[in-house]
């Protein structure tokens, strides 16, 4: 057998012992990338609190190389893995790069006092993702877009090996949506980041990702490469989508079909 960097086995996720989704077969070799796709309420957040451990798991196994996820310690962990979700952090009175700090605390002692080391990496990280310019400003004071810049370079700064983000992008305007991918594949080749994570733009899941979980109703839909998913009659079925959906005018569909094309 294949010895994968991240996989689970019969993964069940669920609220209040309901399962949601059942048997999640998912295997990802190191450095690769990782994009949930599907439906508003298909499941793409409880998969991704589920696999970060915010949520118990109603059934089967994550594994981290051979390692049960449900048996590492805190500790053990995250140094391995960080998560940047949708919630919004409270911080008062903190400024953005407090925020970022806290990212070295998997690192320091008890009283997360920062070594000349740590201070560098934080310096560093929040150059590569451009928020130098605002790292004495209020956390709580900044705009939703900035808010989600901080959040990456705090998970950067964590130095993990795996990273699970929940829709990052969705504050950000294109040029940050951009830079926000490149970071993730400069980190992917530099230092062999793996990285699960949901996008509702689909046109750059297409482009960044290795593998793609579809998700909509209670099993997994599809799981495969870019090439294998996005297909424009697949894409329309997965998101309820027929000639019928936009009467009066075809340009929305057609829209869709051309996004789905490869060239
Ligand atoms: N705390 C909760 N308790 C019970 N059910 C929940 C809870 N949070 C979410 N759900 C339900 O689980 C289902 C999946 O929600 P989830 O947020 O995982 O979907 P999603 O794919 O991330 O959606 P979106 O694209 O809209 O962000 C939805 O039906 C939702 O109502």
């Amino acid at each position: 057998m294949k010895n994968y960097y991240f996989s689970t086995k019969k993964m069940c996720v669920g609220y209040d012992g309901k399962p949601l989704i059942k048997d999640i077969e998912i295997n990802l070799p190191r450095g690769e990338i990782l994009t949930l796709i599907g439906p508003n309420g298909a499941g793409k957040s409880t998969v991704l609190k589920s696999i970060a451990g915010q949520l118990r798991l109603l059934g089967g196994k994550v594994y981290l190389e051979q390692n049960n996820l449900a048996e590492m310690k805190a500790g053990e962990l995250a140094k391995k893995m960080s998560v940047v979700f949708t919630e919004k952090l409270r911080a008062e009175m903190k400024s953005c790069r407090d925020v970022v700090a806290t990212g070295r605390y998997p690192y320091t002692g008890w009283f997360g006092v920062l070594s000349k080391e740590d201070e560098r990496i934080v310096d560093e990280v929040m150059e590569l993702t451009h928020i130098t310019d605002i790292c004495g400003q209020e956390f709580e004071r900044i705009s939703d877009g900035q808010r989600q810049r901080v959040m990456l370079a705090r998970a950067i700064c964590q130095e993990p090996e795996i990273v699970i983000l929940d829709e990052p992008t969705s504050y950000l305007d294109i040029r940050y949506k951009l830079e926000f991918l490149s970071i993730l594949q400069e980190m992917r080749e530099k230092k062999g980041l793996t990285v699960i994570m949901s996008l509702h733009e689909l046109e750059l899941a297409k482009i960044i990702s290795d593998k793609i979980l579809c998700l909509r109703g209670e099993y997994a839909e599809r799981f495969g490469t870019p090439e294998e998913i996005f297909k424009a009659d697949f894409m329309e079925q997965l998101f309820g989508m027929n000639e019928s959906s936009f009467p009066g005018n075809p340009k929305l569909l057609a829209y869709i079909r051309q996004m789905m094309e490869w060239r």
